[in-house]
């Protein structure tokens, strides 16, 4: 049984959190003055108590060493998380984080020390809070992450076991590669689902499939400068997939938008931009869509 600290009690926080408690002792750190009780709902079922201690910094101090910390955060609140986690972490614990989009790992792995392994971990399971309280999983998914050190390669047999309580497990040689093509369906759909306001399932319409095109044209040109195996056919077969399944959901952009909360623009097209920048590849559609998001909201 590990002691195992989810760091963030948003949706994903949550559901890791509902299924890892059955295994370990789990700690979920909240930044909410209030550490009630948090519950999972999935359908019709009734829900469940999460069997996990919720604690704030003041609690940090007084608990035993953890093996095992989660970054269950946005992409952009990682870094700020990890500054005011790192005193807290023993020599040897397991770094974990799980976001959308690129970024965080190269400057995560210059702050850990030697023996502190950092792992990637990307789900495809879906879920919202209906209220402060409650997490609603509303969709089935993988979860599979993969070693972002050589700490992490050595031991991840042993991560394998302590995740084992996760849905659908397992373990990637090559997260990298999983995480671009994650990235690649969230760059055909949240930007352009936020800025038309509409369901992924509109974004099948023809009006949008050259931006479409294009957005992943730029985006392939980059994963093939990154010596990435990916093929913009297969992109965009991928993308037009998942609208498909997620016809009636709203992409998280689109929720950040209209609740005028920061988004993960810059995590998303941001990296296409970024990247393109740095390796000298035009990527002028994925520069347009970063521009009229961040115009959404000055903060970003
Ligand atoms: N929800 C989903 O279905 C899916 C989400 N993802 C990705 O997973 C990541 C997390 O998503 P989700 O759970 O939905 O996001 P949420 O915004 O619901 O959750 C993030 C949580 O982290 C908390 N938090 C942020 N910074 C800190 C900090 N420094 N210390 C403590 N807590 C902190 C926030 O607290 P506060 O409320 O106080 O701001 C919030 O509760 C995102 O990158 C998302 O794109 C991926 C697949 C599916
Ligand atoms: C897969 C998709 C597009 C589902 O909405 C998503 O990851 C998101 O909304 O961020």
């Amino acid at each position: 049984m590990a002691n195992i600290l989810v760091i963030g009690d948003g949706a994903i926080g949550l559901m890791l959190s509902h299924f890892l408690s059955k295994a370990h002792n789990v700690y979920v750190f909240t930044r909410k003055t209030t550490a009630n009780t948090r519950f999972y709902c999935k359908a019709n079922q009734p829900s469940q108590k999460i069997n996990a201690q919720f604690i704030t910094l003041k609690q940090l101090n007084e608990l035993p060493a953890f093996d095992t910390v989660i970054f269950a955060v946005k992409a952009f609140q990682v870094i700020d998380a990890f500054i005011h986690i790192k005193p807290f972490l023993s020599s040897r614990c397991n770094i974990v984080l799980s976001h959308n989009g690129m970024g965080n790992v190269e400057q995560l792995n210059a702050e850990l020390r030697f023996e502190q392994a950092l792992y990637f971990l990307t789900t495809s399971m879906a879920g919202f809070k209906s209220n402060q309280y409650i997490v609603q999983h509303t969709g089935e998914g993988k979860n599979i992450f993969g070693a972002c050190n050589t700490q992490a390669h050595n031991n991840y047999k042993a991560m394998l076991e302590q995740f084992s309580p996760l849905p659908q497990l397992s373990y990637s040689k090559n997260i990298e590669q999983l995480r671009f093509e994650k990235l690649l369906v969230n760059i055909a759909i949240n930007p352009l689902s936020a800025l038309h306001n509409i369901k992924n399932g509109q974004l099948r319409a023809p009006q949008f499939s050259s931006t479409i095109f294009n957005l992943l044209t730029e985006a392939c040109n980059i994963a093939q400068a990154l010596k990435l195996n990916i093929k913009l056919a297969d992109a965009l077969s991928n993308a037009y997939t998942i609208m498909t399944l997620t016809a009636q959901n709203y992409s998280s952009m689109h929720q950040d938008v209209i609740h005028n909360r920061q988004t993960e623009i810059n995590a998303i097209c941001g990296y296409i931009s970024e990247q393109g920048r740095r390796l000298n590849i035009n990527t002028p559609i994925n520069n347009e869509l970063l521009a009229k998001i961040k115009a959404k909201k000055s903060v970003d």
